[in-house]
């Protein structure tokens, strides 16, 4: 997908915390059908970024726009019904529950609003094809009937992706993906991202810089709360301010 109009945009997006800046004036535009990462070093805000834009937290000052929409002073559920949606922000895991039927809550979750434990069997069964058709976009169609405590951990945040994406975003918010994987791990999730995104657009925060060279159009680049650098992979590694930010010295 090439990146196309802005899906997401903030403008002067300011958090304080007690007298500590930990936002500073972020004006940030993802572009749809973008890959686009979040990077800097420990402490550069990006949490908080992320929790501004789910309305996790509430902006000192500074808007955001998400489809043309300010969503600013919007709810957290009410931001994520129209499809502005973090990982692991509403679906979590039921270890005892098969995969399968993991992915059946979410839907029923993301259709019905409430947990609904009187729907018949019958009506569970209709979900089947699309859970599974969810299940496979995550490369987990072979375990379906595996309870999710049995899966190993990529696989179990596979899933939490496949339940995440029963959500339908438009704009998937991924909080370090590939933390704590091992090498295999994490090229599986780095492919189920680009997998994701052929028919989303997704803002990651990511410290492995060579997931984010590999997967995203477009890194911006924060430091002390305040974007630093923006664009290619190319054109922000050999940016010598990022470099001194990364090492703390000029290059
Ligand atoms: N609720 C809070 N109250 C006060 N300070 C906070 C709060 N949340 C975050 N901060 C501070 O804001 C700054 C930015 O934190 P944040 O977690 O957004 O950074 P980060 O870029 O996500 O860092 P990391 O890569 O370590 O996760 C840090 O100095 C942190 O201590």
């Amino acid at each position: 997908m090439v990146p196309g109009d802005a899906i997401l945009e903030t403008r002067e997006l300011t958090k304080d915390f007690g007298g500590f800046l930990a936002v500073k004036g972020v004006s940030l535009t993802v572009r749809r059908g973008a890959i686009h990462a979040l990077i800097g070093p420990n402490g550069a805000g990006k949490t908080t970024v992320f929790n501004l834009l789910t309305r996790f937290v509430s902006p000192t000052s500074g808007t955001i726009h998400f489809e043309g929409r300010d969503i600013t002073r919007e709810r957290p559920a009410q931001v994520a019904r129209q499809g502005l949606v973090r990982s692991f922000q509403i679906s979590a895991v039921f270890p005892s529950l098969s995969a399968l039927e993991n992915v059946r809550v979410a839907l029923q979750r993301a259709r019905g609003g409430t947990f609904r434990f009187w729907r018949s069997e019958r009506a569970l069964a209709e979900l089947d094809d699309r859970a599974r058709a969810l299940l496979a976009e995550v490369g987990l169609e072979q375990k379906a009937a595996v309870p999710a405590v049995e899966l190993p951990y990529g696989q179990k945040r596979a899933l939490e992706l496949a339940t995440t994406l029963a959500l339908e975003p438009a704009l998937l918010l991924l909080d370090e993906p590939t933390q704590g994987m091992g090498h295999e791990d994490v090229g599986r999730v780095a492919e189920l991202i680009r997998r994701a995104a052929q028919r989303r657009t997704v803002l990651m925060v990511e410290h492995n810089l060579p997931v984010v060279a590999g997967l995203c159009d477009v890194i911006t680049v924060l430091q002390r709360g305040a974007v630093l650098a923006e664009g290619s992979y190319a054109e922000v590694s050999r940016d010598p301010r990022v470099l001194e930010a990364y090492i703390g010295a000029p290059a």
